[in-house]
């Protein structure tokens, strides 16, 4: 199904549930003009942005979780097709960027555990790790959130990162808020991985 991707050699993916913002990432990342909804299940496919001379590019995936007008066997389908890609292209992504929806994400997360389910949010983020990419959590729409470092101090909570918060900015947890266009935490993460990763040429991407 997600037979369009561009052969490049680096590459950023952009993962979360449905609706959480990421093509309005996207499209601040890129400049290009992406589709987003007010309704979750919008990206059905891959959006790849690449730079062929430079061998790069960023995608945004599908959501994965409730989708709005999907049927679940389509549904499910994406979900697999998701952690096949991730697993297939592990090598080459620099950086997977679980975003999240700052506003609603620990209270789904919440819901989810008490009923004995592992959270979707909580098994990407492991997942990630397990294939080898390791994770950037943007947490997103922060314009909605009124304790700003009660509610990233719960979200590295659930996720086994140590609070406080503050520890794992410009490496693992950015707060921002796309819609607005402030998305400086999270270009900061990806500039020290792009640099632990020794790939330097790649930081006019990610400078604002
Ligand atoms: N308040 C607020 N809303 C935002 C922000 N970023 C995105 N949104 C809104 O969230 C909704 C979903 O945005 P999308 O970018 O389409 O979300 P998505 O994660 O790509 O969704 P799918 O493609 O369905 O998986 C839209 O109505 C956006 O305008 C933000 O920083 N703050
Ligand atoms: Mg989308």
């Amino acid at each position: 199904m997600f037979e369009n991707r561009p052969n490049r050699d680096a590459e950023v993916v952009l993962v979360g549930r449905s609706n959480v913002g990421k093509s309005t990432l996207m499209r601040e990342l890129t400049g290009h003009d992406v589709s987003t909804g007010s309704k979750p299940g919008v990206t059905r496919q891959p959006n790849h942005f690449d730079w062929a001379a430079q061998d790069f590019m960023f995608t945004d995936l599908p959501g994965f979780g409730f989708m709005s007008g999907v049927e679940d066997e389509r549904r499910e389908q994406i979900q697999t097709e998701i952690v096949r890609y991730l697993e297939e292209y592990a090598d080459r992504i620099l950086a997977g960027v679980l975003v999240l929806d700052g506003k609603s994400a620990v209270e789904i997360i919440d819901r989810h555990a008490d009923r004995g389910e592992v959270p979707h949010d909580v098994e990407m983020f492991h997942f990630l790790r397990e294939v080898g990419i390791e994770p950037i959590v943007a947490v997103n729409k922060m314009d909605k959130v009124d304790d700003a470092d009660e509610r990233l101090n719960e979200i590295c909570d659930r996720l086994g990162l140590y609070p406080p918060w503050q520890q794992w900015r410009e490496e693992t947890v950015a707060p921002i808020r796309a819609k607005r266009g402030s998305i400086e935490p999270l270009l900061e993460c990806l500039r020290t991985r792009f640099r632990e990763e020794k790939r330097d040429d790649l930081l006019g991407f990610v400078t604002s």
